[in-house]
């Protein structure tokens, strides 16, 4: 039986508390992790912006947000009066010298309580808010920062971001986010690794013919046109979200749970990743933008319409939807095994999904019956389950018929609990300080330095986009990519 074990005292610092990361995630997940009773009394949130509002303004407009996120039942009284009792907003601009002292006075003095600083901020100001901090005495050996994604746009800037907070907190003291890492599919994947002899043993080269992590979105840019136009989707999903879950997937069994222990194992995955070259750029990536189309039953304008400000909306720009990656990782285990990433918006559905396709079996006895080989999937997104399929004979008489069928362990049917978000999870580990979901220096830098040999391989080859449509399964190219090594995606089904 679940159980919500409490948290200790803290203090916690949203910079950012009125923005729409705060309005859509972190605020609703709190409130829940309130409802579950897991906060003491004394616990605070405390809301940094420029916004000229006092605290009881600012719990006001709280609870407007979450009325429009959660359900009446949800949304208790009894937890809302408690929730509401923690809120306190204090203004000040992160940029400027002054007000930080009437922060340190909405913060409790006592040196035992975590105090947490989440910065859902633009990672131009992590730095500069670090030593604000410190300038105005606020951090301690104790205290935390949350770094949200992204950290840096590539290997020279995250550098110097990951400089300028080392400054202030040592990195035991910096956790830096990934939500994926808090979905709880992506946790279970060194339960069903580690905690079954039935797997390891062919999670490997000899095994594995390939595999194929597809993280697909059928929302667009939406309201988020001027940043992801300046990032595109190699930057925003690849380089973080797709690169952790290959990592989770390919890493060699970490000694134990510490945080170390993972992220030790992790690392080695991200340095053995084969650099793409500028030889091969062109064979082994598709970059793909979206056109009109139709996605669940609705028409939809393409990528180039979602934007109308015609100062970042320029014919120039080519910024990638979609992104698919033949990626191979040379170490002994998976040398010859490659990974294939595909991510975009406005594709057909929502779904995330790991795929570990098996080699044929190396002869067969049956005759003329087609074999399928075997195939494990991990689903992340919408459902969260596992399913292995499996060659069976068909029952009854009419001689002997082979067929592929699942064998199928959906999440939601076997625990009857809702178990929280990514959000609240993370949250909930930053304020245990236990930063084992949560990413290390060195995973940042491996990454974006592979990240970084790409976009440069693009430019100088100059890599076009190809267009593929709304709802569809991404650019002709990309189904391409896998024909060519005689393989085909996972979807459509
Ligand atoms: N929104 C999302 O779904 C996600 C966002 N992120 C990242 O999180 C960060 C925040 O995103 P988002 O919430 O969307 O951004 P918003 O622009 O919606 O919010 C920014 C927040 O920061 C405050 N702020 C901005 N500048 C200052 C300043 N100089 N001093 C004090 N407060 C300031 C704003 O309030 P005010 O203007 O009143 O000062 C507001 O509360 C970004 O780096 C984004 O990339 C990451 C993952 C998902
Ligand atoms: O970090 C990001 O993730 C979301 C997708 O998250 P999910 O949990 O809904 O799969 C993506 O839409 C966004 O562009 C990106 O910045």
């Amino acid at each position: 039986m679940a159980e919500f074990v409490p948290v200790d005292p803290f203090d916690l610092v949203i910079f950012g508390g009125t923005g729409d990361l705060a309005q859509r995630k972190l605020l609703p997940a709190l409130f829940h992790r309130d409802g579950d009773g897991q906060f003491s009394d004394d616990s605070r949130i405390v809301a940094v912006s420029r916004g000229d509002i006092d605290s009881e303004a600012y719990r006001n407009w709280v609870r407007e947000t979450l009325e429009s996120q959660l359900s009446a039942r949800e949304l208790k009284d009894e937890v809302w009066q408690r929730f509401a009792a923690r809120l306190h907003h204090v203004g000040l601009d992160m940029q400027a010298d002054t007000g930080w002292g009437d922060l340190g006075a909405a913060l409790d003095e006592d040196k035992k309580r975590a105090r947490v600083f989440y910065l859902a901020t633009a990672p131009s100001l992590f730095g500069t808010v670090a030593q604000q901090l410190q300038d105005a005495s606020l951090t301690d050996a104790r205290s935390r920062i949350v770094l949200e994604k992204p950290v840096g746009h590539d290997f020279d800037s995250a550098r110097d971001i990951n400089d300028a907070v080392g400054a202030v907190f040592a990195e035991s003291q910096i956790y830096r986010i990934d939500h994926y890492l808090g979905k709880e599919t992506v946790q279970n994947v060194l339960a069903l690794r580690f905690g079954n002899s039935l797997f390891e043993p062919l999670w490997a080269r000899g095994a594995v013919d390939h595999v194929q992590i597809t993280v697909a979105e059928n929302l667009g840019v939406g309201q988020r046109f001027d940043f992801y136009n300046r990032t595109g989707a190699l930057r925003d999903m690849v380089q973080n979200h797709m690169l952790q879950l290959l990592c989770m997937v390919a890493m060699e069994p970490p000694a134990s749970m510490h945080h170390d222990d993972i992220r030790n194992e992790k690392i080695k995955v991200l340095r053995a990743l084969k650099p793409i070259t500028l030889d091969v750029v062109d064979r082994v990536t598709v970059r793909g933008r979206y056109t009109a189309g139709i996605v669940d039953g609705e028409p939809v304008p393409g990528y180039r319409e979602e934007g109308d400000d015609p100062e970042i909306n320029t014919a120039e720009q080519d910024t990638e939807t979609f992104v698919a990656i033949k990626a191979e990782i040379d170490n002994w285990r998976w040398n010859g095994t490659p990974f294939y990433l595909r991510t975009g918006k406005r594709m057909a559905r929502k779904l995330s999904e790991i795929v570990f396709q098996f080699k044929p079996v190396p002869h067969s006895i049956f005759g003329d019956q087609p074999l399928t080989p075997n195939r494990l999937v991990l689903s992340l997104q919408p459902e969260e389950g596992v399913q292995l399929t499996l060659m069976t004979k068909e029952p009854g008489p009419g001689g002997f018929r082979m067929r592929s069928l699942p064998l199928n362990l959906n999440f939601p049917d076997a625990f009857s609990v809702t178990y929280p978000d990514a959000y609240e999870r993370l949250l909930m580990e930053v304020l245990r300080g236990n930063p084992a979901l949560f990413m290390r220096r060195d995973e940042i830098e491996t990454a974006w330095s592979w990240i970084d040999r790409i976009i440069d391989s693009w430019h100088t080859r100059g890599v076009r986009t190809h267009e593929y449509m709304a709802g569809s399964w991404g650019p002709t190219d990309s189904f391409v990519l896998l024909d060519r090594d005689d393989r085909r995606w996972a979807q459509p089904e």
